[in-house]
């Protein structure tokens, strides 16, 4: 693994995200000099004595506290929970004081990916949750912009704001052709912008 590395930092419960962080993953490793680190985070319990097994059962590792603070570039991604990030990526987040107090994120940029189960139920909104602790941190937003065509075309996931699949019953964790493109172009971009910003 390269000292030089994009964070893929998410959380999912059914797979759908896992599946989209692959695709951003490849976006980035299809950057020289650059690689994805892809990692999740614990789910919640509703007890609060309980813990996680340090390794999970299935899927990527748990990411640490370090492995965000040394990053380079970070692809976040979270169901839409009531158009909200979900509990447990919110969790890790709210354990970063340190990293905020000692400005570790400050210019390093930053994106989101999502996924929802309908097509108006927050995928934007979601999206936007996930910015707004990085926007807190010092990190430089980054969208997707409008030059990826399957922005206008899509009838599925993928908004200017980030990345996202629409996962309906039919669909759960398949992505479209579209979503996938948007994905592979989201992870190339925070790439190529993390290696500007380090110059
Ligand atoms: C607690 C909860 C809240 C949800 N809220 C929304 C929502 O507001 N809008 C929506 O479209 N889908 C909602 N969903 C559906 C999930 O966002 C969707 O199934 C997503 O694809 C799950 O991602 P995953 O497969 O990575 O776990 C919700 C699901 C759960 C369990």
């Amino acid at each position: 693994m390269s000292n030089t590395y994009v964070l893929v930092l998410f959380y999912s419960r059914h797979g759908s995200i896992a599946e989209m962080a692959k695709y951003i993953a490849r976006g980035v490793n299809s950057v020289a000099n650059i690689e994805a680190k892809v990692r999740q985070v614990a789910p919640v319990s509703e007890t609060s004595e309980a813990t996680s097994d340090a390794i999970p059962e299935q899927g990527a590792p748990y990411a640490t506290l370090d492995e965000l603070a040394q990053c380079s570039a970070l692809a976040i991604g979270s169901p839409s929970y009531f158009g909200s990030m979900a509990a447990p990526l919110k969790h890790f987040i709210d354990q970063t004081s340190t990293i905020w107090m000692t400005g570790g994120l400050i210019d390093k940029p930053a994106c989101a990916f999502t996924s929802a189960s309908s097509m108006h139920g927050g995928h934007e909104q979601c999206l936007q949750s996930m910015m707004i602790p990085l926007l807190h941190h010092g990190m430089i937003w980054a969208g997707l912009p409008y030059k990826n065509k399957a922005l206008i075309g899509t009838t599925t996931g993928g908004t200017p704001y980030g990345a996202s699949h629409l996962a309906t019953t039919t669909s759960e964790n398949t992505l479209s052709k579209d979503e996938i493109a948007l994905c592979e172009a989201q992870g190339r971009r925070i790439a190529e912008l993390a290696l500007k910003l380090a110059k």
